[in-house]
């Protein structure tokens, strides 16, 4: 990927592009014939020159907008790890996402010669449409240029882009044209509570669970400790992002996997931002996409399409806290209807007084309803989490008393009555949304980042099925 000879609105001087043709991509953002050509190169199997040109201008575009005024990606031309096509040699499919298809692969070539790695490329069937060809191009770019900009332990690595252009090799339209080279990792969070929460069901089924055994007490114990091991990993790479001002906006269990040492690590970028100061609102948060992200985990003012900022990364790792500690799915069940209604609206969480929730310490329990909190001031930091988590890993069962601000912020906000703004045709008109008073709601021009609405009438039959969690953003 060369930056540089690319962008749009490039003020580099070596830059080869013409501007002619800039400007033509930018009022003409699909030629008169692409459509007709993007369908017959579908019945051939082929990809449309102009689309993938197209793609290619879509996922320069999108890079620019991260650089552009950006107080964290560098201006400067970033130094990509490069890879020939032919240095990789792809294994075994991992998974695919809307867009794209993750495979396994070993290099052959360079430093990291003989190692295995996941490489990300665009799916044929993507390429093939215009829309899903701009957005995946873009997609992967974004993840590119995140995850090369990013150096944390807990958040994937990039080990390699293809050498090239970017025009160049979304321009092939190949299959593998466009890559991606990152950690591979061996299993998803999802994967492993989901494993958890089968064994959990034989013990209960055998009724190991209901005796009161010194051996079940230690048993449970360690592995809630191994969890809140998991949780301080999560909120390390969390606390990570947000001191970059960026917002992760998909905190859940299916984007965030192991790797072959058992180290977690946070991949999909897809919704990621930086939050720039310049644009922070009168009522200190952000105007940006609503109803980002999975609606299980979004938090209140996302759903509504309010104003936000980084605390919906804290209200999404709060009820993944309680998923990742009680091994069931929060909200199972609920429609997207319903969640509205009951969870967004109504403020309903999960709840905190069942058998499975008896043993957690005190400040477990408290951290979780201040992080799923209404109120985005009432929730902490990810560094106060992990200081709550490192107590409980210490066995300290007692509330920092430098949070018990945080109570007071959760009890002294009041609330009004205002209508909820319009979400996907569903919702409009159907509810009325408490905020705070006083805070002003402003325009609502959302950021022309990625959103999708994962709404589907019913849930699956299985209770750690991943429902809505799982449809394409965009
Ligand atoms: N580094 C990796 N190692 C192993 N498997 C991976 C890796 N990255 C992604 N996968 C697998 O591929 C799937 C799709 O990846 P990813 O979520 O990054 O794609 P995406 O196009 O952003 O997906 P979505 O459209 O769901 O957001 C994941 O759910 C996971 O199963």
């Amino acid at each position: 990927m060369v930056l540089h000879e690319e962008f749009p609105s490039c003020s580099d001087p070596s830059c080869e592009v013409d501007e002619s043709e800039k400007q033509n991509y930018a009022s003409k953002p699909s030629c008169e014939l692409t459509e007709k050509c993007v369908n017959a190169c579908a019945v051939y199997g082929r990809v449309c020159p102009c689309a993938a040109r197209i793609a290619s201008h879509a996922a320069c575009d999108a890079m620019q907008k991260l650089i552009d005024g950006s107080h964290f990606f560098p201006k400067e031309k970033p130094s990509f790890p490069y890879l020939n096509a032919d240095d990789v040699v792809i294994k075994e499919k991992l998974g695919e996402g809307g867009y794209s298809v993750v495979h396994s692969c070993v290099v052959t070539a360079g430093e990291e010669a003989g190692q295995e790695f996941a490489i990300k490329y665009l799916k044929r069937k993507a390429m093939v449409d215009l829309h899903q060809f701009k957005h995946g191009a873009a997609d992967i770019a974004v993840e590119a240029f995140f995850l090369h900009n990013l150096n944390h332990p807990h958040i994937v690595k990039l080990h390699g882009v293809t050498t090239g252009s970017i025009e160049t090799n979304v321009a092939t339209g190949k299959e593998c044209g466009f890559f991606i080279v990152v950690d591979k990792l061996v299993e998803t969070l999802e994967h492993r509570i989901e494993a958890w929460h089968k064994e959990k069901e034989e013990h209960q089924k055998d009724g190991f669970m209901t005796r009161i055994s010194h051996e079940r007490r230690m048993m449970k114990r360690t592995e809630l400790m191994q969890k809140i091991r998991i949780a301080y990993e999560i909120a390390d790479a969390m606390e990570y992002l947000h001191a970059a001002n960026i917002i992760y906006r998909d905190l859940k269990p299916d984007n965030l996997g192991f790797d072959q040492d058992g180290v977690l690590k946070a991949f999909d970028f897809g919704l990621a931002k930086e939050l720039r100061p310049e644009d922070v609102k009168e009522d200190g948060r952000y105007e940006l996409t609503g109803n980002t992200g999975s609606r299980r985990y979004m938090a209140p003012e996302v759903a509504k399409e309010c104003h936000y900022d980084k605390s919906v990364d804290v209200y999404s790792f709060g009820i993944l806290l309680w998923e990742l500690c009680s091994t069931e799915k929060p909200f199972y069940g609920y429609s997207s209807n319903k969640h509205m209604q009951k969870v967004v609206l109504g403020g309903e969480r999960p709840k905190m007084d069942g058998q499975h929730t008896s043993e957690w310490p005190t400040n477990l329990k408290w951290l979780m309803s201040r992080c799923w909190s209404a109120f985005p001031a009432a929730r902490p930091s990810f560094t106060d989490i992990k200081d709550v988590l490192r107590d409980i890993l210490h066995e300290k069962d007692a509330i920092p008393p430098n949070l018990a601000i945080l109570d007071e912020a959760e009890h002294s906000e009041e609330l009004v009555e205002e209508p909820v703004k319009e979400v996907g045709g569903l919702f409009g008109g159907l509810f009325r949304s408490p905020r705070l008073r006083g805070k002003s709601e402003g325009k609502h021009e959302p950021d022309s980042g990625p959103s999708f609405s994962n709404i589907s009438p019913v849930e699956p039959k299985s209770s750690r099925s991943k429902s809505w969690g799982f449809v394409h953003r965009r």
